[in-house]
Order: structure tokens, then sequence, then C-alpha cells
């Protein structure tokens, strides 16, 4: 078992190993009512672990992936917390995917001003990412992630023994955020990819465990030290270092009407950050062909012709580090080492973004 501390403001463990899901009933600390939110494919599993509680268990099963982050859903979800009666010394479980732990986070963020939340995702990004750092919430018509709160779980319980089912394009798209670490923060990850992909991909392998530990090192230690991300001026090392790729990735997502999963777009995010870096002068040509085959080698996607750019800017406009109309991207100018460019030239913008269908 690996256990990684997260010290933001309320300090809380993640756990990772095969069968971690049994420490659930001590992280609920006695509470009599808990409502386990849980994505239909998931419903056995959830059964099963309800039956295992010392407490008296709400089963909520929610829409699967991006169709349970609606204000719909959100407000179904209090429905039944009000008709089950949870009160403040009661528990929301998220047992899912990013989405899953994104709207339960939500559910516990605003059930009662705040309730106890606990995160077990099931899939490889919900490990890496989703779960642990307390951003929660839901999507809106006018883009993604645009109402939600910080909210953080009193632990995250990953456990291992979870990923065999997962459907190979959600692993894969997973490995997005895992080589967004890489690039960011955390090198080995990229050198680990790099000497045997395949046997990254293994569910089951230690390769694939030990990336997902590595991942989770580099949020936890982010969101460590900057919780609520602060505006970052010239160098990112705050929280805002974790949407890398994610100005252009969200963008599509919400042009796709959320048919494209989140890891595949964040790949053609980063893709773009890292031909932008490229055409502001900041990174050499093989760092940037390094995100095109690490990407690739997963079978992710580092282009989206079929969206049309125009559109896709205008949807970047309402990204969260967005200041008044100033844009601002987080861009690497080296490996492992990132800073803000407010307000790249239109143009700029263009030409990276043209340059993704040419290699
Ligand atoms: N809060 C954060 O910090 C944060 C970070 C990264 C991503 N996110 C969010 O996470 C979401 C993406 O997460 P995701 O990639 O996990 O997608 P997801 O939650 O949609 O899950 C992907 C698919 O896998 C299925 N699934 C989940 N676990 C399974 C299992 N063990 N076996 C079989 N099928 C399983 C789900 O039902 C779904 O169809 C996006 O909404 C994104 O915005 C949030
Ligand atoms: O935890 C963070 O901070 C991140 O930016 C991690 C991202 O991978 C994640 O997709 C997050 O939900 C994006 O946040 P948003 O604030 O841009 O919605
Ligand atoms: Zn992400």
């Amino acid at each position: 078992m690996s256990t990684i501390e997260v010290s933001a403001e309320r300090p809380y463990a993640v756990r990772i190993a095969a069968g971690a899901l049994t420490e659930l009933p001590e992280l609920l600390e006695g509470g009599e009512r808990v409502a386990i939110l849980h994505p239909p494919v998931l419903a056995d599993r959830a059964r099963a672990l309800a039956a295992e509680l010392p407490a008296t268990v709400s089963l909520l099963q929610v829409p699967d992936a991006e169709a349970a982050k609606t204000p719909q859903v959100l407000a179904r979800c209090w429905d039944r917390l009000a008709a089950d009666g949870f009160t403040r010394s009661d528990a929301v479980v998220g047992f899912g995917g990013g989405a899953t732990t994104d709207l339960a986070g939500f559910v516990a963020a605003t059930w009662l001003r705040g309730v106890r939340l606990v995160t077990v995702p099931t899939t490889v990004l919900g490990m890496v990412d989703a779960a642990v750092g307390g951003k929660t919430g839901i999507n809106i018509s006018a883009g993604k992630n645009l109402v939600g709160a910080f909210h953080e779980p009193a632990g995250v319980l990953c456990d291992l023994d979870l990923l065999p089912t997962l459907p190979p394009a959600d692993l894969r798209a997973g490995m997005a955020e895992v080589i967004k670490c890489g690039f960011i923060a955390d090198p080995q990850i990229l050198e680990l990819i790099e000497a045997d992909p395949l046997q990254a991909l293994d569910p089951r392998g230690a390769a694939l465990a030990e990336l997902i530990t590595r991942g989770i090192g580099v949020k936890a230690t982010v969101v460590s030290g900057d919780l609520r991300e602060s505006t970052s001026v010239g160098r990112v090392t705050g929280r805002e270092l974790l949407n890398y790729g994610h100005t252009l990735g969200h963008a599509i997502e919400r042009a796709s009407g959320y048919r494209w999963r989140h890891g595949e777009a964040i790949s053609v995010g980063m893709a773009f950050a890292a031909e932008l870096s490229h055409g502001l002068g900041l990174i050499d040509e093989t760092l940037v062909q390094r995100h095109f085959d690490l990407l690739a080698g997963f079978e992710l996607p580092t282009s989206a012709a079929e969206f049309d750019f125009a559109e896709l800017r205008q949807a970047m406009s309402l990204d969260k580090k967005t200041r008044g109309s100033m844009l601002r991207f987080v861009l690497l100018d080296g490996l492992a080492s990132a800073r803000i460019v407010s307000g790249p030239p239109e143009d700029a913008l263009v030409a990276a973004w043209q340059r993704l269908g040419r290699r």
C-alpha cells in the first residue's frame, strides 16, 4: 500500500493499493447515513460496497460520464439527500470516474453547505487527478466546469483492483493526464512510458501502478501548496500548472457536445500548447515532438480538424484562467518548467492550431 499525504487546508491521505476499498468504513467516521454516487456500470459493485458499510446507505445511480455533471442531476441528488434525511454528520462517497467524483464532490460541498466527502476513483484519470485536490463541479451549456466549489475529500481510496474492467479507450484517456504530470513536473514518468508503453497500459501491471502513484505525487504536491489556484505571474509553480493543455482541451470538450473524453481533448490541448510554446520561442522542436510521440503512442489524438478554431477561440474566453479579456496559457519553457503567457498574439494561436494537423 502506498500512501500520499495531501497537506492542504484539511490534511488527508490518498491510499493506493489493490484492495484499498476495504478502508472505506474507517473514513466514514461513524456517520449514520452514507450516499454512494455511482455510474450505471458500477451498480453491482456499489451494492456490494453498500452491504459492507456499517451505515444506512443511499445508492444514487447517476448518468454515465459527463451526462452526470449537469444542474438537473445535481438537483436530483439534493432532493434524494433531503428525502433520505441527510444531516451534517452524514457523508457522500463518489464511486466512479472523474465525472462521478466531480459531481459527488459538488453535492457534498453544497448539501447543508458542506458535508464529509470520500472519493473512490475507479478510472486511471480519476485516481491520478480528479479524485484528489478538492476541485468539484458541473458543466453548464456555456462551458466545462463553470460551476463548482473547492471541497476537499476526507480521504481518497485508489483500489487498483477496480481497473481491469475499465474500457481500453478510457484507460488511454487517463494516460493523457499522466503524461501531463510528466511534462509539467516529473520527467521520470515520461521515461517510464517511453521504456515500455504497452506495459504501461496493463491494468494489472506494476508499471501502471507506479505511473499512477507518481502522477498522484505531482498532483498532491501542487495542491498542497495552492489549493485555491492563485493567479500565477511569470513562472508557474501553483495550481495553474495542473491546467496545462486545458485551455483548448475544455473548449474541444464543449464543442464536441462532450462526445470527446476529457483525456482525449486534453491530449490535443497539450499538443497545441507545445506548438504554441515552440511558436513563441520558448521550447525547442525536440520537446514538441516528444509530446506528439508520447500521446500518439497511446493512440491519443493530437489534432482536431473537425472543429472550427473560431468557435474554440470563443469558448476559450471563458477559461477560468482568463482575466478580463486576457487569455492566459500555461506554456512550457523547458521540461518540467512552465510559465504563464498572457494575451499571446492571435496569429500565434492560429499558427499553432494549423501546425497540429501537419505532423
Ligand atoms: N476535479 C478535478 O481536479 C479533475 C481533474 C481531472 C479531470 N476531471 C474531470 O474528470 C472527468 C473525466 O474523468 P474520467 O476520465 O474518469 O471519465 P468518466 O468519469 O466519464 O469515466 C469514464 C468511463 O469509464 C466508466 N467507468 C468508470 N470506472 C469504471 C470501471 N472501473 N470499470 C468499467 N467502467 C468504468 C464510466 O462509467 C465512464 O463511462 C471530466 O469530467 C473532467 O473534467 C476533474
Ligand atoms: O486540479 C487542477 O487544478 C486541474 O487543473 C486538473 C485538471 O486536470 C482538471 O481537469 C480540472 O478539473 C480542470 O480545472 P478547471 O478549473 O480548468 O475546470
Ligand atoms: Zn484534466
